[in-house]
């Protein structure tokens, strides 16, 4: 892919990454991502802005050709697959100054064993001058690493987000044009990097505020050109209401978990709740943390294996707790054939999660009529707490 024009003196550069199916050996990546570097060219400097996974640095290569003096390299973020390629690209352009923050700085020596001479640091707030046009650092910390900054160049409006505001979707599209896609692509990336987040997050966006954004160019997925799409998105997943669903992560090995899964799943939707469910032994764990965003309540259905929760309901819970959604309720459901500490386990692995637990339901073996009573006190439960608060 060559550069890409998005206004005068700057350009997209970077990999489209459609092939790439896991991110970071963990976030499954159905429509593959993409590392977005930017190049802008004032009158008197030229500055590149962060860089790609370093084993697509040829690319990046092949895109700079044509540049032939490079003033700065900016990195807002020191994770690798933005930082990876900045020691190849320092090599290139020798003169070149790295310019970060202090933590970053920090972390690039450790990552990336370059040398400190070459950096600059800048504080929050700082502005270079590249002749015609500014850069302005926004210091943006924990997002959704300690070191993070934003840049935003004055003249023409732009906001150099890095992660922040990113999706992870492979397209030819410069510009995000489907929006709807570009939004759950976007709300994936949100689920499993930013929510854990959330609350600084949302602090981020009231300094944005002021700024006067036209453009929001995010390290990974398209350019925003309607900036309001994704500040918007952002702001409701950090802290706006949550929603009248209740999602059900769950195993079952001889379906007695799955009929009582399928039978509070109806009777929550005969009350108006709405429900989705999750078979964590075949479901894609980006759409469970999708859903996790804004869910109001989590349901755990499990059978009881070697005296505690399966380990597939194991490892949701576990990846529940890091992210930290912003549930307000949790119950959890299953069955059992003699005994075992599986209610005691999970709720022993959800210390980050602040939520009202709702008496669990375990049957002994195949759901018993009595035990399909106690699914429908814990449906009616929910659906008056989801009635109470409100949630749509
Ligand atoms: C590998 C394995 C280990 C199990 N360990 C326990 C156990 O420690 N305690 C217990 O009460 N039941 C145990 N069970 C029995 C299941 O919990 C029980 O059959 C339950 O009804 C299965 O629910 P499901 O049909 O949703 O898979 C075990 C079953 C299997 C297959």
């Amino acid at each position: 892919m060559k550069p890409r024009k998005i206004k005068d003196n700057i350009y997209w550069m970077g990999y489209i990454d459609w092939d790439a199916r896991l991110f970071d050996q963990l976030i499954p990546l159905p429509d593959g991502t993409s590392y977005n570097a930017y190049l802008v060219e004032g009158s008197e400097k030229t500055v590149l802005i962060d860089t790609v996974e370093p084993e697509f640095f040829g690319e990046l290569e092949e895109q700079l050709e044509n540049v032939t003096q490079l003033d700065y390299l900016v990195s807002l973020h020191a994770e690798q697959d933005h930082s990876g390629s900045i020691p190849k690209v320092l090599s290139k352009y020798p003169d070149a100054k790295l310019i970060t923050t202090p933590k970053a700085k920090e972390i690039l020596m450790d990552l990336l064993a370059i040398s400190a001479d070459s950096i600059i640091t800048v504080v929050d707030g700082e502005t270079l001058s590249l002749g015609d046009k500014t850069l302005e650092f926004i210091y943006t910390p924990w997002v959704h690493w300690p070191e993070t900054m934003v840049a935003y160049l004055q003249e023409e409006k732009i906001l150099f987000s890095c992660d922040l505001f990113g999706s992870h979707i492979a397209t030819s599209d410069l510009f995000a044009v489907d929006e709807a896609r570009v939004y759950e692509a976007s709300k994936r990336y949100f689920s499993e990097v930013m929510m854990p987040f959330a609350k600084i997050i949302e602090k981020h966006l009231e300094k944005l505020t002021p700024y006067d954004i036209d453009i929001v160019a995010p390290s990974h997925g398209p350019i925003h050109r309607n900036p309001s799409f994704i500040i918007n998105a952002h702001k409701d997943w950090v802290a706006g209401p949550l929603k009248n669903v209740v999602i059900l992560p769950y195993v079952s090995m001889h379906h007695s978990t799955k009929k009582m899964v399928d039978y509070l799943a109806s009777m929550l939707t005969e009350k108006g709740v709405r429900v989705e469910l999750f078979n964590l032994s075949v479901t894609d764990i980006g759409k469970l943390a999708i859903a996790l965003v804004d869910a109001a309540t989590i349901v755990v259905g499990t059978p009881t294996v070697l005296y505690g929760p399966h380990p597939a309901v194991a490892y949701c819970t576990f990846l529940a707790n890091m992210l930290r959604p912003r549930a307000q309720y949790l119950s959890i459901i299953g069955s059992y054939g003699w005994g075992g500490k599986t209610v005691e386990t999970l709720a022993g692995m959800i210390p980050n999660l602040n939520v009202e637990i709702i008496d669990p339901v375990f049957a002994k073996g195949f759901p018993s009529e009595q035990d399909f009573q106690a699914l429908d006190v814990l449906a009616e439960a929910i659906a008056s707490k989801h009635q109470e608060q409100g949630f749509v």
